[in-house]
């Protein structure tokens, strides 16, 4: 048996790089060939939804001319940060700074605000989130903001939580989109009803997050395939966007499932998930903005997040062939611009 299962699995191993290879050539098809495979809303996705959609996020991203205002191309804001972890936030704020959004908040702790603000002084940094006033000082700017990415380095500390909580129910009541990762997902398992049917909201669990979301919203701790487990939580959840990070990222908004299979690389730092939010709340501007002749009836949000998870992936495909097993997230930051060129501007 043993051997047989072996050449299995060298089979399967086989068929997959075929299946990636052939991927990877239809990437280079000129735009309109590759637009007009048909694009199904209905059907069973697969490797194949990923090269339809990635043309479609080449789509979403705002043209760059002499005639627009400091802003206009994204205002985005991160809700996280505190004592232990100041890294977190950085890295998601200046990610999206990089995938082109041209301001960037963070909204941290008083004591997490000078470190951050140490690391960039790109960053707009408010040390608010532990005073009284939190909900009313980031109130204030949300209308200034055109996304909110709330969890990066948050900490779980119950003042702080109940302080986010405020803040996810004003930018909802604006209708701000909201992507929601790390200690914002723990907030959401303790009160999934805060993000019910929030249609202009993304999840973005890695492995722990999404079983531990799992238990709390289906009492099930992530059953059933990869990807019929993220349709059903994203259904659960009044179909809320969800991206279960992993070996391959499954996206759903309860309806389609598509899976991110882009060449990433073995190097599993810290961090690297917070860049992924990080560019997913300027995408999912982007792609709310395009509006629908853009998207060609996908899911704005859903493009937003394979335009992310492909990006991700991407930077630390190409960081990892710098920097081998020394890779970090700051080599993956590097990276950003040109992982976008060559994945949306070639
Ligand atoms: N430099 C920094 O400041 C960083 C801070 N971080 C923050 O740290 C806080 C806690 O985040 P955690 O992600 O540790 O969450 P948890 O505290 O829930 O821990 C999850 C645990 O699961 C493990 N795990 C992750 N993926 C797994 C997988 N596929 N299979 C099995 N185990 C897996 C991790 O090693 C970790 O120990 C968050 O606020 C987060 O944003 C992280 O983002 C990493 C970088
Ligand atoms: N086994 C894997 N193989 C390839 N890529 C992976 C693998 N696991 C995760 N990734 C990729 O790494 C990125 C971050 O996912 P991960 O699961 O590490 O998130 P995270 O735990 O939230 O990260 P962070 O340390 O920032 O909190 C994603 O782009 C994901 O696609
Ligand atoms: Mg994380």
């Amino acid at each position: 048996m043993a051997p047989l299962a072996g050449a299995g699995a060298v089979l399967a191993g086989a068929a997959a790089v075929a299946l990636l290879s052939a991927a990877l050539v239809l990437y280079e098809l000129p735009l309109d060939a590759v637009l007009q495979r048909a694009f199904s809303l209905h059907t069973a996705h697969s490797i194949k939804d990923m090269e339809n959609t990635l043309p479609l996020v080449r789509n979403i991203i705002p043209p760059q001319t002499s005639k627009k205002h400091k802003g206009q191309d994204g205002r985005i804001g991160v809700v996280g940060g505190c004592q232990e972890y100041t890294g977190a936030p950085y890295f998601a704020a200046i990610s999206a700074l990089k995938v082109g959004a041209d301001l960037s908040h963070v909204f941290c702790t008083r004591e997490a605000a000078p470190v951050i603000k140490s690391y960039s002084p790109e960053l707009i940094v408010h040390p608010v989130l532990d005073s009284p006033g939190a909900v009313h000082d980031v109130e204030e700017w949300l209308p200034r903001l055109h996304a909110l990415v709330v969890g990066p380095g948050l900490g779980r500390d119950g003042t702080l939580l109940k302080n986010v909580k405020g803040i996810l129910e004003a930018a909802k009541a604006r209708d701000i989109p909201v992507v929601i990762d790390a200690d914002g997902l723990w907030l959401i398992a303790q009160h999934p009803a805060l993000i019910q049917g929030y249609r202009k909201a993304v999840l973005t669990p890695n492995h722990v997050e999404f079983n531990r979301l799992s238990e709390a919203v289906l009492r099930e701790p992530g059953n059933g395939s990869d990807r019929e487990a993220v349709r059903r939580l994203s259904q659960a959840l009044g179909n809320v966007t969800v991206v279960r990070k992993g070996e391959r990222d499954v996206l759903s908004d309860g309806e389609q499932v598509l899976e991110c299979a882009q060449e990433g690389s073995s190097r599993r730092c810290g961090g690297q998930g917070d860049l992924l939010s990080g560019a997913l709340g300027v995408l999912v501007h982007w792609a709310l903005l395009a509006g629908p002749e853009k998207t060609n009836g996908c899911s704005p949000l859903l493009l937003a997040a394979v335009g992310a998870c492909s990006l991700t992936r991407q930077c630390s495909h190409q960081a990892f062939q710098k920097h081998g097993r020394s890779t970090t997230t700051t080599d993956m930051i590097a990276e950003v611009g040109p992982a976008f060129r060559r994945l949306f501007e070639a």
